[in-house]
């Protein structure tokens, strides 16, 4: 008798009991969010992307009152984050590698100067060595000074071939040759570095061309600086429209306190981060997990 009642003010109390979260809470929240991303050098674009993923996570979500808001907020963030860290497009190296029915799968790393490129390839070939897989190097960066005996030298500490010619000649030959030994002996990987660039020097853009159209490489990968912060993306945007960019390596996170290039690179280019760099040793290589990423963001 008294349940239709009984419905009626429960449903009140809970009414009463609960507020709904306004546009107008998650506009004030939000701009200091905004703030601090662009600080922390996360891309404009990429702000602006977070921002709507969070207002419609938020905005109309009815929350008892007396529950922390806080921690709502902070979830929503949180998911946003991660949404945005989660590429449509995972790369399983080794799965691809494997899969390949034609040895040698190709890699190109292009990328700035001083960018970690030599030392990724290093890293990279150590992993690969790790996980079963023979490897030999092409010094395509016949361009700087020093270059071939610094490759040369980090070929010899990790344990592969290193295919080289002299100072000046053609990298895309060299890279040819290093993928000819591959064949010859059945090596499953080629790894070529090329000599460190910017679009400003077209001759060094248009010989990046040539070596991908010469190797055919089944991944270019770019090497990006985090310390780079927001600049790394524009970097990275002219090489992708040089050369299509397949994956993204990020070197010297374990100096980078912002992570904002990370949160807004695999955006901006539409290719997945594929590893991080986290220190100067061969083992500072790590497979990227956006969880992981996550945690170093609200770690503290
Ligand atoms: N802390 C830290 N340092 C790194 C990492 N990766 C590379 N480095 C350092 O960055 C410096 C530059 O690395 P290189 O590999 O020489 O750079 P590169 O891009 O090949 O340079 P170019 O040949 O000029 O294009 C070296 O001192 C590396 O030890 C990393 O993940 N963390």
């Amino acid at each position: 008798m008294f349940g239709k009642l009984k419905e009626k003010l429960s449903s009140f109390v809970d009414k009463v009991a609960q507020t709904e979260i306004s546009e107008k809470d998650v506009e004030n929240a939000l701009w200091d969010l905004e703030l601090e991303l662009l600080e922390a050098d996360v891309a404009l674009e990429v702000v602006d992307e977070l921002k709507e993923k969070i207002k419609q996570k938020l905005v109309g979500q009815k929350v008892k009152i007396g529950t922390n808001k806080r921690e709502i907020v902070e979830k929503a963030v949180k998911e946003a984050v991660l949404e945005v860290l989660t590429h449509e497009r995972h790369i399983d190296l080794l799965e691809m590698i494997k899969s390949k029915k034609e040895k040698p799968f190709v890699i190109v790393f292009v990328g700035f100067n001083g960018s970690g490129k030599t030392t990724t390839i290093a890293k990279l070939a150590n992993w690969l060595k790790k996980n079963g897989l023979s490897v030999v190097i092409a010094a395509s960066d016949t361009f700087r000074a020093g270059a071939i005996e610094q490759v040369e030298e980090h070929a010899k500490r990790v344990g592969v071939k290193l295919i080289k010619h002299g100072y000046k000649s053609d990298p895309a030959a060299v890279a040819y040759d290093a993928i000819e030994h591959a064949k010859a002996r059945g090596i499953d990987v080629v790894l070529v570095d090329t000599a460190g660039r910017n679009e400003l020097n077209r001759n060094l853009m248009d010989e990046m061309k040539k070596i991908v159209r010469v190797t055919k490489p089944d991944l270019v990968i770019f090497v990006g600086d985090a310390l780079a912060g927001n600049a790394i993306i524009e970097q990275a945007r002219q090489f992708n429209e040089a050369v299509r960019i397949d994956g993204v390596i990020l070197t010297k996170l374990d100096a980078d306190a912002r992570g904002g290039a990370a949160l807004s690179i695999a955006h901006a280019i539409g290719a997945p981060i594929l590893f991080v760099g986290v220190g100067q040793g061969y083992d500072d290589l790590m497979p990227f997990d956006e969880k992981w990423m996550l945690e170093k963001i609200f770690g503290e």
